[in-house]
């Protein structure tokens, strides 16, 4: 047991998929694990740990923003042993040709939260994803046809702005899309020697304020976690 998992020792996965929703964790499990056994309840957070392919797989909710993941993450790889984390979300594009739908897959991550001040003060620290598992999902992805985008996206702790046009500063270098945890991931497994990916979900533009519908969401989720799957457990 940890503080915020319930989990006995050996009962977690080396391999985790981690997204924000908690029910998204679960229909991961019931949708694509063999034999899902809960590990997880406390605050609701819901975590599984079943096979996929034969290859044992955990998957854990995070809950949103960099707080909060930083939380299960550090748990997750201090006191049960996890060293392949892959962070499957949603996330807002930045830009024109990144749709809604597509996958965007996290090869860095700025952000406007303030944990890596704390740590490294004026200088800075630029979060990235582990190439292997990047380079691996890339490929998948390319061989089974979906859109996928690769390249920095935003995490950000105010899913909300002030300035709705605010974004605009980080499109124009090339940030691709915003969602929330990415940054806060790459950095616990920097400094804990692990590998960790992000693979997104478009789920809305704030170009052109396009949407998807929940149906179409859970059909590209799927994309998504075929994808992180895959390249987790070398499929
Ligand atoms: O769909 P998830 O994984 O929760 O990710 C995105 O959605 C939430 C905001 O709605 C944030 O957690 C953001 O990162
Ligand atoms: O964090 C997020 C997730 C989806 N869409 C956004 O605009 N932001």
């Amino acid at each position: 047991m940890s503080v915020h998992l319930s989990a006995e020792p050996g009962q977690i996965a080396e391999t985790v998929l981690l997204p924000g929703d908690p029910l998204r964790a679960r229909h991961i499990a019931e949708t694509f694990f063999e034999n899902p056994v809960q590990h997880n309840t406390v605050r609701g957070m819901l975590g599984y740990t079943g096979t996929y392919k034969g290859q044992r797989v955990s998957v854990q909710g995070t809950g949103m923003g960099i707080p909060s993941a930083m939380i299960y993450v550090s748990e997750l790889i201090r006191d049960y042993g996890c060293r392949k984390l892959i962070r499957v979300g949603t996330c807002g594009s930045y830009q024109e040709g990144v749709h809604v739908r597509d996958l965007v897959l996290a090869q860095a991550a700025c952000t406007d939260s303030n944990i890596n001040n704390v740590r490294f003060g004026p200088r800075n620290f630029a979060p990235i994803a582990d190439f292997g598992l990047l380079l691996r999902a890339y490929q998948i992805a390319q061989e089974r046809g979906f859109t996928t985008h690769v390249g920095n996206v935003m995490s950000t702790d105010s899913f909300y702005q002030d300035d709705p046009r605010g974004f605009r500063d980080w499109a124009s270098f090339g940030v691709l899309a915003a969602e929330m945890e990415a940054a806060g991931l790459y950095t616990l497994a920097a400094q804990h020697g692990v590998r960790a990916l992000t693979v997104l979900t478009v789920s809305d533009h704030l170009v052109t304020r396009e949407e998807t519908t929940a149906e179409e969401r859970q059909q590209t989720f799927n994309q998504m976690i075929e994808v992180a799957l895959d390249a987790a457990l070398g499929g």
